[in-house]
């Protein structure tokens, strides 16, 4: 059976990550990842058929608001490009499609600029980066979102606009979402405006090339199709035993699996009450991601909505094919995002009368490693569960994106998670080599 210091489960952002960091501080590492690539919730890839490649997960990075991901951008000097700007808009909001830069009359705006400015107060009183976000003192925030909202008897396209965002940031109808994760969002962001407006730089080459560049960095071994079933600590090692039997032994293991796949590995001793209860009720993410290729489009569009099955629909890239839009559905539509007709249905509510050529996506929701898309804290989960989440158990450690303290969800929330889970790991096993030094000294002494 084959030893290591340290074994990561799991080579998405937070696995590499967690590999690197381990590789760096000496320590021997194996990586072990169900798929038969890298990358977990992000896959750059090409259309069906086309030429083009594109981001089937996770895409966009905002390096002046996440520290953990400009570290690895300018780390490894990749360079990055933007989302086009756009020349055609629309609202999905009020009942209507609204084709207008900004979709109020003015005898809307002072209600806006009320909930907004309530949004910035509450979203300034989390210490966001610093710790988990269960902070004491702000349990009133961790309900539903749409409860939030409705405290503020908003005219009904402001409440619309205001529930359409993290309808699509979080792939999930704003009831099924803590209003305190919305806001971190805006805190981390440091402005409700600023959440529409900075997402826009993308990684040059794809998100492959940074998880590859990581991995690369301290040469790590990784071996795919290993599906981890089994975790189990004996007090001075961990047994890992994958699906077909193969079993792989290691001082400490951290595990990179998102939270919504723990169910399918049996952890012994059983994960603490947190792990558990997450692991069962799961994370509310659902989002369905698809690409649309339509007739080559002359002005970029933009679209947002709540009644809309598409909460997202943009333009991302004009080319001879034609131009690839780039939609986002949350939960409740149940869009079969590799429906032609059904995504051409939903792509049809937001621009009457197109035609889609093709469509592509990748079923997150249904796929064993991810078993959703990224994190959305459902309501009451926050408070409840967030700070144990990061604690290690034994010599089992956890780090994935969906238990970051800042950006949970985000490619920024892995790698901080990732570095972190390694940097507690590492401390552990310098101690023990450290008393094993002491021990010899006092034999030989
Ligand atoms: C459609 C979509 C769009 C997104 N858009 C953005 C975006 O624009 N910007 C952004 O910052 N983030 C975005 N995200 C979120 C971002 O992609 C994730 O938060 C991040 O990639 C998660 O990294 P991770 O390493 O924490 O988890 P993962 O990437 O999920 O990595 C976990 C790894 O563990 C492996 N694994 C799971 N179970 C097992 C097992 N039993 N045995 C072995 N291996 C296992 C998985 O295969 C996977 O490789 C998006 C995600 C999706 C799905």
């Amino acid at each position: 059976m084959e030893s290591v210091d340290v074994i990561v489960i799991g080579a998405g952002f937070a696995g590499a990550t967690a590999a690197r960091d381990s590789a760096e501080a000496g320590h021997s590492v194996l990586v072990l990842e169900g798929r038969d690539r890298l990358g977990g919730r992000t896959w750059y890839k090409h259309f069906r058929g086309k030429e083009k490649a594109l981001e089937f997960g996770g895409t966009w990075i905002a390096p002046d608001q996440q520290r953990y991901v400009k570290a690895e951008i300018e780390r490894y000097g990749l360079e990055l490009f933007q989302s086009p700007t756009y020349d055609k808009f629309g609202w999905g909001i009020g009942g209507e499609i609204i084709n207008a830069p900004f979709p109020f009359p003015a005898s809307d705006w002072p209600a806006l600029e009320r909930v907004i400015a309530r949004i910035d107060s509450d979203s300034d009183r989390i210490r966001f980066y610093e710790e988990p976000l269960g902070q004491p003192g702000l349990e009133d925030l961790d309900i539903p979102f749409s409860d939030y909202v409705d405290r503020f008897d908003l005219p009904d396209r402001v409440r619309d606009f205001i529930l359409a965002w993290p309808a699509f940031y979080f792939g999930a109808y704003p009831d099924k979402l803590s209003a305190l994760h919305v806001l971190s969002w805006n805190t981390g962001f440091g402005s409700a405006v600023g959440w529409y407006l900075f997402l826009v730089d993308k990684i040059v080459g794809g998100t492959g090339v940074l998880i590859e560049r990581i991995l690369h960095d301290q040469q790590l071994r990784v071996e795919y199709n290993v599906d981890v079933r089994q975790v189990r600590d004996h007090g001075d090692h961990v047994v890992v035993t994958a699906e077909d039997g193969t079993q792989y032994t290691a001082k400490h293991v951290i595990v990179t699996a998102p939270i919504n796949t723990w169910e399918r590995i049996d952890f012994s001793p059983s994960l603490p009450y947190s792990h558990q209860a997450m692991a069962t009720e799961k994370q509310a993410g659902e989002s369905v991601k698809i690409w649309a290729l339509v007739p080559k489009q002359d002005e970029a569009f933009f679209g947002v909505g709540i009644h809309t099955t598409l909460k997202w629909l943009a333009t991302e890239y004009t080319t001879d094919e034609g131009s690839y839009l780039c939609g986002f559905a949350s939960a409740e539509a149940d869009l079969d995002g590799s429906d032609l007709e059904a995504v051409t249905r939903a792509v049809q509510e937001f621009l009457p009368g197109i035609e889609v050529l093709d469509s592509d996506s990748h079923d997150w929701n249904n796929d064993k490693f991810s078993n959703g898309t990224w994190m959305a804290y459902r309501p009451g989960q926050v408070i409840a569960h967030s700070q144990a989440l990061q604690q290690p158990h034994g010599r089992v450690f956890f780090g994935n994106s969906d238990l970051a303290s800042g950006w949970a969800g985000w490619f920024d929330g892995a790698i901080e998670s990732g570095a972190r889970a390694a940097a507690q790991s590492n401390e552990k096993l310098h101690a023990a080599s450290a008393d094993a030094d002491a021990d010899l000294l006092v034999e030989q002494g």
